[in-house]
C-alpha cells in the first residue's frame, strides 16, 4: 500500500513504523520513466521507498519556469503505486518553508557557480537546502539520482561526503525516449516541431562520445549542435567525472545545455579519452 502524506508530522508517523533499509527518491513530480528506473532501483536496494514530490521555489531564479511547472499529483500518485512506493511525501510549500523562504541554506560552493549554476544562479544553493531537509525528514539510508542531472548528482554526492550526512548516494543512468531524446518533465513543453529539433543533443553527444580525444569531441557535437533549427546551446563542455577540468586520459564527461524555444534542456553523456589500453 502507498500511503500520501501532505505534513511533515503524517510523514513521521508513517516513517517511524519501519525497520530496515530505506530508500529515498526525491522528485518535482510530473513522473515519467526516469522517475520510475529510479524507483525500481530503490526497490531493489532498500525495504522500504519513499518518494517526494514538491517543487522547490528555492532553486528556481526569477523569470524561470516555477509557476509553470506541471503538476500533477493524481497520475504522479498512480506511477508510485505502481512502482510499489511505500510513501510519498508531497508537502506544500508552506509545510516545507512555513517561515518564507529560509534565512539558512546550504552553500553549494564553487562548483555551483559553473555550468548550470553560472546560468541559474542560486539554484544549486536551493537544490541543496531541500535535498538536506529532505534526506533529514525521510531518514533515508540510500538514495537515488539520475545522472540526467549530471551536476546536481555531484554536487549531492560532495555534500554528503563535506557534511557526514549518513546517506549512501547512488547514480542512475540517463533514461531516454526510443529516438534517444533524454527524458524530461520539461519535455512537455516542446512542440513536435521543437522536440524533432531537440533530438540534436542527445545526437551530439553520442557522436561525441565515438571521439578519443577532447578537441576532435567538442568540434563534433558542435558540429551536430549547429544543424538544429532554433537550438541555442547555452554551454558545451568536457570535464572529469568530478566536474574538474578534462583528463587527457580515461574516463570523462560531455555535457550540453540549451535552449529550444522557450525550454532549456540538459543532457550528458560518458566518453573515454586517451589511447585504448
Ligand atoms: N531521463 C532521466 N533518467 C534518469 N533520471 C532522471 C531522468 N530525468 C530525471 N531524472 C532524475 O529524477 C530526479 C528528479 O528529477 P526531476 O523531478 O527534476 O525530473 P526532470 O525530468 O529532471 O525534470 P526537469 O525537466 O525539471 O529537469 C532527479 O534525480 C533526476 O536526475
Ligand atoms: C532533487 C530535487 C527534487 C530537489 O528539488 C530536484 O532538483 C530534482 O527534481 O532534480
Ligand atoms: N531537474 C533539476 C531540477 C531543476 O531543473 O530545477
Amino acid at each position: 500500500m502507498t500511503v500520501l502524506a501532505r505534513t511533515i508530522a503524517d510523514l513521521r508517523q508513517a516513517r517511524d513504523g519501519w525497520d530496515g533499509a530505506v530508500a529515498a527518491v526525491l522528485t518535482m513530480g510530473a513522473l515519467h520513466d526516469g522517475h520510475r528506473e529510479l524507483m525500481r532501483a530503490a526497490r531493489a536496494h532498500a525495504d522500504r521507498l519513499v518518494v517526494t514530490i514538491f517543487v522547490n521555489p528555492l532553486q528556481f531564479g526569477p523569470g524561470e519556469d516555477f509557476e509553470r511547472y506541471p503538476r500533477t499529483l493524481d497520475a504522479d500518485l498512480a506511477v508510485c503505486r505502481a512502482e510499489g512506493a511505500d510513501l510519498v511525501f508531497a508537502p506544500e510549500r508552506a509545510e516545507m518553508y512555513p517561515d518564507g523562504l529560509p534565512a539558512v541554506r546550504v552553500d553549494a560552493g564553487p562548483l555551483g557557480e559553473v555550468y548550470e549554476g553560472a546560468s541559474r544562479p542560486g539554484h544549486f544553493t536551493g537544490v541543496l537546502t531541500v535535498v538536506s531537509k529532505l534526506f533529514l525528514l525521510t531518514r533515508a539510508h540510500l538514495t537515488f539520482f539520475g545522472e540526467k542531472d549530471y551536476q546536481q548528482l555531484a554536487l549531492v554526492r560532495r555534500m554528503v561526503r563535506d557534511l557526514n550526512i549518513p546517506i549512501d548516494v547512488r547514480g542512475v543512468p540517463t533514461v531516454r525516449e526510443s529516438d534517444g531524446l533524454a527524458r524530461s518533465s520539461r519535455n512537455r513543453y516542446l512542440s513536435a516541431e521543437q522536440r524533432a529539433a531537440a533530438l540534436v543533443l542527445s545526437r551530439a553527444l553520442h557522436e561525441a562520445a565515438a571521439q578519443s580525444d577532447t578537441q576532435s569531441a567538442l568540434a563534433t557535437a558542435r558540429k551536430v549542435l549547429a544543424s538544429g533549427a532554433g537550438v541555442e546551446v547555452d554551454y558545451l563542455a568536457v570535464t572529469d567525472p568530478l566536474l574538474g577540468p578534462a583528463p587527457a586520459d580515461g574516463p570523462a564527461r560531455m555535457l550540453v545545455a540549451a535552449r529550444v524555444g522557450g525550454t532549456r534542456l540538459i543532457d550528458n553523456v560518458p566518453l573515454q579519452l586517451g589511447g585504448v589500453s
